[in-house]
């Protein structure tokens, strides 16, 4: 008899390698190397979790040197991770391929869901839903110079409403193109990043598809992750925003799942999960990932920057959330971040909503 692994789901993701279903999310100024490595840090031994990074520019990434470039960087033997690609031009997007295929991605991911001004007027991220023959035409192109499997994030519509034939057309057209997997932001063009993700839209989708479909949008918790699979039948959850509030998310879902391996460093313990134990950690993975960004990024001005946006997005689901923010906005420098977080640490007793509101 094969050993049961318990955190091992069955779904369509199987078949590309992934036993766990669980991934985090590209998000521009968040997902970068420190974010990513952040994550691992939390995530059991045994685990392998996708992590994407935010959405890099297929104009750009020619001309940047994968070392110096903050966005390109990855960790030494970083494995599991997908670049998001953002173009829509061949001779763009093939020497982008090529040159980040050298830093071994698990897989390349292209943006079809973006809805800032400045990709909807180059006809990218959520423009290219606009017409399937045309996003069909994006994931062969990146097939073609692709050697891993290949992505697309869209959005469950494309406008103010849903409209399940035209995403059921758009996501059989970019399946026949050649995409691997889908993940389903289950917001509309009009939603942004606001309010409920309908998850029932994703799974009606994945019913009708043969390809694994990823459903992204308003997963907050480890329950809300697992049920996603488990009572909606989708292929994997794409956590973004609770990510940079509970980190160890990875690990509180593989313990759910009944997994009790943990993460390097955390022998004996198990995932934070009261309010005061989630509010406790949250201070050490600031601490943690200021540290990581001093390693990857030396410019200082950078390490606030995304230290604040970081703190900016997490902070919502933490008690005194917005004080802390402000300390963070208050310091000139690492060195006084470093220890307004320490003396906040020390000086209040956090704790750590579930759920927020989603705006
Ligand atoms: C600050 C921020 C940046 C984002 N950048 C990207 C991006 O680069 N590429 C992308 O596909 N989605 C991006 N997103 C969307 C997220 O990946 C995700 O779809 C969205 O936040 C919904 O998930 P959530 O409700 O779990 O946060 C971004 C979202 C936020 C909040």
């Amino acid at each position: 008899m094969p050993e049961i692994i318990p955190y091992v789901l069955k779904t369509r993701f199987n078949k590309l390698g992934i036993d766990f279903p669980f991934m985090i999310a590209p998000m521009v100024g968040l997902s970068h190397v420190a974010f990513r490595e952040l994550i691992k840090s939390y995530t059991p031994k045994n685990i392998n979790a996708l992590r994407f990074t935010e959405m890099l520019s297929t104009r750009r990434i020619p001309n940047e040197k994968l070392e110096t470039t903050h966005e390109l960087k990855t960790a030494r033997n970083e494995a599991f991770y997908i670049p998001q690609l953002l173009g829509n031009e061949e001779k763009f997007i093939a020497p982008s391929i090529e040159k980040l295929l050298i830093k071994n991605p698990w897989g390349f991911d292209i943006n079809m869901g973006c809805p800032v001004s400045h990709t909807l007027k180059h006809n990218w991220g959520v423009r290219l839903m606009g017409s399937k023959d045309y996003a069909a035409q994006i994931v062969k192109i990146v097939k073609k110079y692709s050697s891993v499997p290949v992505s697309v994030k869209l959005r469950g519509g494309l406008a103010e409403d849903e409209d399940f034939d035209y995403l059921y057309s758009f996501v059989s057209a970019l399946a026949d193109g050649g995409a691997d997997f889908l993940t389903i932001h289950a917001r509309t063009r009009a939603q942004k990043h606001s309010g409920d993700a309908n998850w029932q839209l994703v799974a009606d989708i994945r019913n009708k598809m043969s390809i694994p479909i990823i459903a992204n949008g308003n997963i907050q918790t480890a329950q809300d992750a697992v049920e996603l699979i488990q009572n909606y039948g989708v292929d994997g959850a794409m956590i973004a925003r609770a990510a940079t509030a509970r980190p160890w998310i990875l690990w509180q879902i593989s313990e759910l799942l009944g997994n009790t391996e943990v993460p390097d460093g955390f022998e004996g313990r198990n995932a934070p999960s009261t309010p005061e134990e989630e509010g406790a950690e949250y201070l050490k993975a600031c601490l943690k990932i200021l540290s990581i960004m001093i390693d990857y990024f030396q410019d200082e001005a950078y390490i606030l920057e995304k230290f604040r946006f970081f703190a900016a997005t997490g902070a919502r689901w933490f008690q005194f959330g917005h004080h802390f923010w402000r300390l963070t906005m208050r310091a000139k420098n690492v060195a006084q971040l470093r220890e307004s977080i320490v003396n906040f640490s020390e000086n209040s007793q956090n704790t750590m909503s579930k759920k927020i509101k989603m705006i």
